[in-house]
């Protein structure tokens, strides 16, 4: 039986440190590195990164979107990508913020947490906005495989709050009311629930109550203008439960895989610090 994700978050960051790095082949990012705009190209990058910061860091997180770009190859690419990693020893959190109707949700959980699918991750991210009791398949499916699931709950992009802010009809808002259940689900697990939520460095205050007893992603830093003191400031007491999460601002420094790692140890050790 595998460890619950929770667990195996826990572990590996007590041995690497709380940074998560994006595998994000973007168009400009493959150019920089002198790679083709393609699937063999982001397959390239994703062995690149993954080559570089295995051992390093505890997890990595493949942004789906830039390798389904290039169709059927890009998925392969994608699967190698994320297998390799698993192989190498990262954790890997892939991104699809993935959201449906109960059954196409049971799919998608078939899909990215089942050990038999090509495809299988540690834990996805994923979208609550058809109600969070649309997304029990993959809270079933993180239980039954030992993987994990992120709940986006207040995102860093500025479009967010129009949704997120917005109150329900028990006028709480939209993303407390998500956040809560993500900490009534993670209840009573230790050290952690396998349950997280996505909080953006970028949301400014927050009143919300982040305590969920499970890990919190946090994108938003470098590339989108949030830093180490958005991290200070609101995370203080779930600090020990913060992965900040950086893609462009680490993946700038490739393709030399020592300069990968370099650009990793100096992000990881100066966020770690804050959330001392
Ligand atoms: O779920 C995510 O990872 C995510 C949520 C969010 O609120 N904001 C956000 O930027 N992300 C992802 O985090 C990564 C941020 O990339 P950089 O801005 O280059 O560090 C991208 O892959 C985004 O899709």
């Amino acid at each position: 039986m595998t460890e619950p994700f929770g667990q195996r978050l826990w572990n590996a960051v007590a041995a690497h440190g709380p940074l998560c790095v994006g595998i994000d082949p973007h168009a400009s990012l493959l150019e920089s590195w002198g790679l083709p705009d393609d699937a063999a190209g982001a397959e390239r990058f994703g062995r690149t990164v993954v080559e570089a910061l295995a051992g390093r860091v505890a997890v990595v997180k493949p942004q789906s979107a830039f390798f389904e770009r290039f169709g059927a190859a890009g998925v392969a690419a994608l699967e190698r990508t994320v297998a390799d990693a698993r192989a190498a020893g990262l954790l890997v959190l892939l991104d699809v913020k993935r959201g449906d109707i109960g059954t196409t949700a049971a799919a998608y959980a078939q899909a990215y947490l089942d050990p038999t699918s090509p495809l299988c991750a540690d834990a996805l991210t994923v979208s609550p906005y058809l109600g969070f009791g649309s997304l029990q398949p993959f809270l079933d499916a993180a239980t039954a495989h030992g993987g994990g699931v992120f709940v986006l709950a207040l995102t860093s992009n500025p479009e967010g709050p129009q949704v997120q802010h917005a109150r329900t009809a028990e006028g709480r808002t939209v993303a407390g009311s998500m956040l809560s259940a993500v900490a009534a689900v993670n209840a009573g697990q230790s050290p952690q629930g396998s349950i997280g939520v996505v909080v953006g460095a970028t949301i400014g205050d927050t009143a919300e109550d982040l305590a969920i007893n499970g890990p919190l992603l946090v994108p938003g830093l470098g590339a989108q203008g949030g830093g180490a003191d958005d991290l200070r400031r609101l995370f203080g007491p779930v600090a020990p439960h913060v992965l900040p999460s950086v893609s462009r601002e680490i993946l700038g420094a490739g393709p030399d895989p020592a300069a990968l790692a370099d650009a990793a140890a100096r992000a990881g050790d100066l966020y770690a610090a804050v959330l001392r």
